[in-house]
């Protein structure tokens, strides 16, 4: 699958941009600011309906419009769908597919798939929790599209929960009236549900992650492993189907609920869980040097990539995969591993100030980016 034309109105820094893509590797080169990432930014968004660099949309609007929208064509073997996002910050966004009536944005997921390679990365090592539970919720929406919506189910029924946490937790320091606890029960269940949908497909990717991140690892840093990802729910409990974690996640509530009407808030649930990543006996976080947090990052978007490539088939293709400068940020050797690893990409899109800093072996397609102008070199 590749993104054969990409075209923005009001998109970060750009009024407007065209440019037709190829498949194979494609370079943006230019000094620092000049809009490089928000060409791929936008690509990204395509594929998760978000940003890898900011949480809303709002930054993404060009500064004094209302709206920002990205227009993509996107072919897969004989098939060219496009994709129109308009994305309207504080109001609903909106889709388009093949120019027909409205769609949901999420109907969208799927048609563009990325992995994308980026100096943020390095937070999923050494950042807080919430990365690595982003990172994981992120590909397994990758690898099936209709768990955006348990994922929207979930966080929908959390943020209930915990209103009416909330009005327990005042109403029993105030010595209010206590509350009907058969709603809450109905919460339970609710959040148990969507809950154990997530779990099972979260532990289930990191199953089959797992390999692939030691192997990539490895290549990359050989010698630094083994590399161990280790998933620390809030509800212990064993179980790996769908109804055996529904049913650990609904004793794990029965048992902080005490807890959590004095606190006001839902204690145990996919929203407090925890990938820990391990480099030999050491957990990475607090230990791992810098290079060897980097690799690490690097190690779980490779294994990413591996993973998308190999259970995408015929159905969705490869992925495209994204490296946002990332080759500034490693030592020669790490660049050459990297660049020999992604190479055989079906389509590649690269960022980088300086060409030096695009490995010989990526050579392709370039296109020179200043001032938010777009030109091919
Ligand atoms: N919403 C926005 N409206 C207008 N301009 C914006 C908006 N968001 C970002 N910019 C501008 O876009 C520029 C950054 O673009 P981008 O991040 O693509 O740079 P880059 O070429 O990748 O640079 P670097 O090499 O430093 O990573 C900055 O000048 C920033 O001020």
């Amino acid at each position: 699958m590749h993104v054969s034309h990409l075209s923005l109105a009001d998109f970060r820094s750009y009024a407007r941009a065209d440019l037709a893509l190829d498949p194979g590797v494609t370079a943006f080169v230019g000094p620092n600011g000049q809009g490089k990432t928000n060409l791929v930014e936008a690509v990204g968004y395509l594929a998760t309906l978000s940003s890898h660099r900011v949480s809303s949309d709002q930054p993404l609007v060009r500064a004094g419009a209302e709206r920002a929208v990205i227009r993509a064509a996107v072919e897969h073997g004989e098939r060219r769908r496009t994709i129109e996002l308009e994305l309207n910050p504080g109001k609903a966004n909106r889709a388009r597919i093949n120019r027909s009536s409205q769609v949901k944005p999420r109907d969208v997921l799927g048609i563009v798939r990325t992995v994308l390679f980026a100096p943020e990365d390095l937070a999923l090592v050494k950042g807080d929790p919430g990365e690595r539970r982003r990172f994981l919720d992120e590909l397994v929406t990758a690898r099936s599209p209709r768990m955006a919506g348990v994922r929207s189910d979930y966080d929908r029924v959390l943020k209930q929960r915990n209103t009416l946490l909330k009005t327990a937790a005042l109403a029993r320091r105030h010595g209010g009236r206590t509350m009907d606890l058969s709603t809450l029960d109905v919460w339970d269940q609710h959040l148990a549900r969507a809950g154990a949908e997530l779990l099972a497909q979260r532990l289930d990717l990191i199953a089959t992650l797992q390999p692939l991140t030691d192997k990539a690892y490895e290549r990359l840093a050989p010698g630094g492993g083994p590399v161990h990802l280790e998933y620390k729910p809030s509800a212990a409990g064993g179980g790996t189907t769908r109804e055996e974690l529904y049913g650990v996640l609904l004793e794990a509530l029965a048992e902080v609920r005490k807890q959590e009407i004095e606190r006001g808030v839902t204690l145990v649930g996919p929203h407090r869980d925890e990938l820990l990543l391990r480099l030999g006996d050491l957990p990475a976080k607090g230990y791992a040097s810098h290079g060897e947090s980097w690799s690490l990052a690097l190690a779980l978007r490779l294994a990413s990539y591996d993973l998308l490539r190999s259970e995408g088939g015929e159905a969705t293709g490869e992925p495209v995969l994204v490296l946002d400068d990332v080759f500034a940020e490693l030592d020669t050797r790490r660049r050459e591993r990297l660049a020999e690893l992604v190479a055989p990409g079906e389509q590649v899109l690269v960022t980088a100030a300086v060409d030096e800093d695009v490995p010989p072996v990526l050579a392709g397609a370039r296109f020179r980016v200043t001032r938010g102008e777009v030109t091919p070199a």
